[in-house]
């Protein structure tokens, strides 16, 4: 225990985001007690005496003063105990203790809550984002002790711009948004949900310093066709079918309204909506809003990273890219949004256009592979649908082992939500595979939804693969010394750096050419050496720092494309006469750090 407190409090003091120049003010409008309640606010024991004073908290607290890395300390310290006691408990009790822990801190006191977040990264993202948060949403009526964020429910319209005010903070920055409708792959958890938007806004600070003041978590409830929850008594949303069509869409355009009629300057990501929603949804708005879906945006930068890292691993230059046999297993919001991205990028890379390139790309789903003669496609799946004669030897609703056996793919990406579809039999297929570094991408998430499991990819398909999941697997030990590394493809790696290079810009919308940005410097980010490794992805733990570089390639992006027109001081022209090296600088400074700053009262 005493081992795990000095390990926490050197990293504290380690910290490379931790400014030594002496925090600005912070202004509240409280006193007293009030303040203590309220998490933006509250240092707990750590209000100085004269601190104390001024704010009326004198003989509210402990006489005692302890300062933040006592603080912090004493903090992991508990969640070493907890781990200790908990140990041999399966682990979704486990994972639910920490985050209840977690939760605890975050309602209490965010300073200090931002601050473990960042320093242990990489052992506490599991626990707020995925997997965890899939469980948390699956539990949220009965866990549920404090709001957090806002709810808009179909029984709110025509209010919404009022309601918007009731949100206490003057300036909103970047607002997470979602339904409820397509939860990872858990499917519609009704205004259960609301855990997504609230991980997601956790990783919004810790990779990308937005203040934790100006996030804002929001669920649109507009009913669920979950019948479980509708029979639950506990649960806490609207107990109504899902509103369809216009009525839907109404529901949607009057919040988007609302907010950007506040907060004009705002970015709002769309989450975990249902594929027809998730599509129409950013047609409607990505001309009009500072919008931008991630499941189909963010995810489609972050695989098409990976599949540029899988050309690098087979030591082939990335031209090659344009040979590579990639089958997509899952024809939705995920899947078609990297198919749309990585086609754009063949046909960037060979100068051919999109129509001509499509023929490296299988896409299956629930009933197969997609080809032109499947009845009743969906719009959206249709354009990548096979010509027979360019599948010989497969047929229309070909099963997975069939195409993987046929075609021998260089690259299986799953992003269907179904666990183990990738099985023994799909991955001893992908033995035969053409390629000298086969890729296996089981991205869905959570962790029980994974296509497979990466100790089964390095048992079935061979140790020479690389490999890279949605949710955090441990590490495979392959024997004599060897080890089969886990890359986590989860659009954490993007989002953060999206809506902070979006804000810092100033743009008014979010365009193809800002995504591509942040996905090309994502796929840069990653040197050869570590790629020989079966590393694609930088290691989570520095979030902060490859946020800070897709930050300002997406700023970039906007100032060449002309849409910057900057933010606070930061003009467009000084935006405009920045280096990259200079855009990555200001990017990092201007992201928030949690530390305890002097409170001034104002009535
Ligand atoms: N790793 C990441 O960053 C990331 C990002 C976004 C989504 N995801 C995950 O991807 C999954 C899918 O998300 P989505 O938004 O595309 O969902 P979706 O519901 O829009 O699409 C799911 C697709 O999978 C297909 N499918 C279902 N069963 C199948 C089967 N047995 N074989 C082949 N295909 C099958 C469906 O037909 C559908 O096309 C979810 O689990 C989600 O958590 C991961
Ligand atoms: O939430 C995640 O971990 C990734 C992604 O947005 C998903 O829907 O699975
Ligand atoms: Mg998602």
């Amino acid at each position: 225990m005493w081992k795990l407190a000095r390990v926490a409090a050197s990293s504290f003091r380690r910290s490379r985001w931790f400014s030594t120049a002496i925090p600005g003010p912070c202004i509240v409008h409280k006193r007293g007690a009030d303040i203590l309640h309220d998490p933006w606010f509250n240092k707990d024991t750590g209000f100085p005496l004269t601190e104390r004073d001024r704010l009326g908290l004198r003989g509210l607290l402990p006489p005692r003063v302890i300062s933040f890395e006592q603080q912090y300390a004493r903090f992991m310290e508990s969640y070493g105990s907890l781990e200790k006691n908990t140990q041999g408990q399966p682990d979704g009790v486990v994972s639910l203790a920490k985050w209840r822990i977690l939760n605890r801190l975050h309602d209490r006191n965010e300073t200090l809550y931002y601050r473990v977040l960042i320093d242990n990264i990489e052992d506490f993202a599991p626990i707020i984002y995925t997997p965890t948060v899939g469980l948390v949403c699956q539990n949220y009526s009965g866990l549920f002790r404090r709001p957090r964020g806002m709810y808009f429910s179909a029984k709110d319209k025509g209010e919404m711009m009022s309601m918007i005010y009731n949100w206490p903070a003057q300036q909103v920055d970047m607002i997470v948004l979602t339904d409820g409708s397509r939860i990872l792959g858990l499917g519609d958890l009704g205004v259960q949900g609301i855990g997504i938007p609230i991980g997601k806004l956790d990783m919004y600070v810790a990779a990308a310093g937005f203040n934790p003041q100006r996030v804002l978590p929001v669920m649109l409830d507009v009913g669920t066709n979950n019948q479980k929850l509708l029979e639950d008594r506990l649960y806490l949303g609207l107990r109504q079918p899902r509103l369809e069509g216009e009525e839907y869409l109404s529901i949607v355009d009057e919040f988007m309204e609302a907010v950007f009629s506040r907060w004009p300057k705002a970015v709002v990501q769309f989450e975990d909506f249902q594929m027809k929603w998730a599509f129409e949804t950013l047609q409607r708005y990505r001309k009009r809003f500072c919008m931008f879906n991630d499941d189909i945006q963010g995810t489609a930068g972050v695989a098409l990273a990976g599949l540029l890292g899988t050309v690098r691993a087979q030591g082939r230059p990335l031209s090659d890219f344009v040979n590579q046999k990639i089958v997509v297993v899952g024809a939705g919001s995920a899947g078609l949004g990297v198919l749309n991205m990585a086609i754009q990028a063949v046909s960037r890379m060979s100068g051919d256009n999109e129509g001509t390139v499509k023929n490296q790309f299988f896409l299956l789903d629930k009933d197969g592979l997609i080809t032109k003669e499947r009845r009743n496609i969906d719009p959206a799946a249709a354009p990548f649908a096979k010509d027979l004669k360019d599948v010989e030897g497969l047929r229309e609703g070909a099963s997975l082992v069939e195409v993987v056996k046929k075609l021998k793919p260089h690259v299986l990406l799953g992003l269907s939500g179904v666990g183990g579809i990738f099985n023994e039999e799909v991955l001893k297929a992908m033995r035969e595979s053409d390629s000298t570094k086969p890729a296996i991408f089981a991205m869905s998430n959570p962790t029980m939804n994974a296509e497979c499991t990466a100790a089964d990819a390095f048992k079935h398909a061979g140790e020479n693969i690389v490999f890279a999941s949605g949710s955090p697997f441990k590490n495979v030990d392959l024997g004599n010394g060897k080890v089969g590394h886990v890359n986590q493809a989860n659009n954490m790696y993007l989002f953060p750096g999206i809506g902070l290079g979006t804000l810092l810009s100033g743009a008014r919308f979010i365009t193809d050419e800002m995504l591509q940005a942040a996905a090309e410097c994502l796929a840069s980010y990653i040197t050869d050496e570590e790629i020989q490794k079966g590393k694609l992805y930088p290691s989570v733990s520095s979030i902060r720092c490859i946020t800070a570089e897709v930050g300002a390639a997406v700023l970039r992006a906007a100032v060449a494309e002309g849409l910057a027109e900057g933010h606070g001081d930061v003009g467009p022209r000084e935006l405009n006469n920045m280096s990259k090296e200079e855009t990555v600088e200001y990017v990092s400074r201007s992201m928030w750090f949690p530390v305890y700053s002097p409170l001034v009262h104002e009535k």
